[in-house]
């Protein structure tokens, strides 16, 4: 079993597997970045793996694969095979902005991925081309019903941003309400890779915007996801993520690691160390070591924060992975 320096358990490694990415959301990526981290300082699928292995022969139990955009690294549904061969009961699942999705779903259920997170901010063209600064929105939902297509569980994620999408957050609900999908809206975490412009809402905000349409009871959190659930009178289930709220933190049971072999211990913080050598030269017991030093110096907590002295992430999200 892994555990922090706070005595939480970890077992649940984001993997990130290209900080690429085709499109360019404002709260993530605005501008393409001046150099991409180059080609031949990736870690191949094969090295991503062997950690992957360490890391579940040491507790992980879930592993997500995300991005940049992970689809756009060619060879995914090798990489997911490798994994899901590793140990049938992994909950194995990706995050994807979907634009891919469509020719992939079939491949990437195939190689044994059961579920799958897709990023729909709008359901309007011209908001979501101006989120993702390209016209998107149609391959989205193409790719999304691919997915289901093709059996893989869905779930939705959503950042609320003022002025930009935050009259069409029960317009969202309503559509993954009729198709079965959990939706979760993200609070915008503030990170200095964003467009200076881009505020996001609260959770109370996002709540108060549902309020209107819906009623719903905020549930008890249980399980591995870091979105606090909240239960309409129907059943249905929406998420909100609140990184922004006191205790978000307190049940964090996340590492991740980035295309380039970087093991973040926090999305947050900016300390983390490179298990590149080590699994490069095979040796898994220091690989092992890293991990666990990782692990102790894990934060207690981000200080994000909706008053005036948060402080911002100079962490990308494109290169960690979100
Ligand atoms: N601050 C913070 N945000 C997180 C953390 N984990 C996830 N998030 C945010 O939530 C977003 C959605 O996460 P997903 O990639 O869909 O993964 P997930 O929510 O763990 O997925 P499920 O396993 O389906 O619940 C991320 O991209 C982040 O923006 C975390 O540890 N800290
Ligand atoms: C970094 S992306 C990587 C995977 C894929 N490209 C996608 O967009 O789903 C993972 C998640 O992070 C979220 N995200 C990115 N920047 C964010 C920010 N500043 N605040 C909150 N969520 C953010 C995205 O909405 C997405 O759901
Ligand atoms: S949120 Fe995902 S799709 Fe949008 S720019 Fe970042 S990595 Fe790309
Ligand atoms: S901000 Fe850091 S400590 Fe908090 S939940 Fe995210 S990864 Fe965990």
């Amino acid at each position: 079993m892994l555990v922090d320096g706070f005595g939480r358990k970890v077992d649940y490694l984001r993997v990130s597997v290209t900080e690429r990415c085709n499109f360019r959301c404002q709260y993530c990526m605005p501008e393409k970045p001046f150099s991409w981290v180059p080609k031949e300082e990736l870690l191949s699928y094969e090295d991503l793996f062997e950690f992957i292995k360490v890391g579940i022969d040491e507790g992980i139990k879930k592993v997500r694969i995300t991005g940049g955009e992970p689809l756009l690294r060619e060879g995914l549904e090798n990489f997911i095979q490798m994994i899901a061969s590793y140990k049938e009961d992994i909950d194995l699942a990706l995050t994807t902005n979907g634009f891919l999705l469509d020719q992939a779903a079939q491949k990437l259920k195939d190689a044994g991925l059961k579920r799958i997170n897709v990023s729909l901010d709008s359901l309007k063209d011209e908001v979501a081309a101006k989120i993702a600064q390209k016209n998107v929105l149609k391959k989205v939902l193409k790719g999304i019903e691919a997915a289901d297509k093709v059996g893989l569980k869905i779930k939705i994620n959503c950042v609320p941003m003022k002025g930009i999408n935050d009259d069409e957050l029960v317009d969202i609900l309503n559509f993954c309400k009729e198709k079965g999908y959990p939706v979760r809206y993200i609070e915008y975490m503030e990170n200095s890779h964003a467009k200076d412009t881009a505020k996001g809402l609260t959770s109370e905000e996002i709540q108060e915007i549902i309020k209107k349409s819906y009623n719903f009871k905020k549930q008890e959190r249980t399980g591995p996801s870091p979105s606090q659930d909240y239960k309409l009178d129907d059943g249905y289930v929406f998420g909100i993520i609140e990184p922004h709220k006191d205790d978000f933190c307190a049940t964090c049971n996340r590492i991740r690691l980035t295309a380039s072999g970087v093991l973040i211990p926090c999305l947050y913080f900016e300390d983390a160390q490179s298990i590149k050598e080590a699994i490069q030269a095979k040796d898994i017991k220091k690989a092992a070591a890293i991990l666990k030093d990782v692990l102790a110096n894990k934060p207690e907590k981000n200080k994000w924060s909706t008053e005036d002295n948060s402080e911002t992430s100079t962490r990308a999200f494109y290169e960690t992975g979100g």
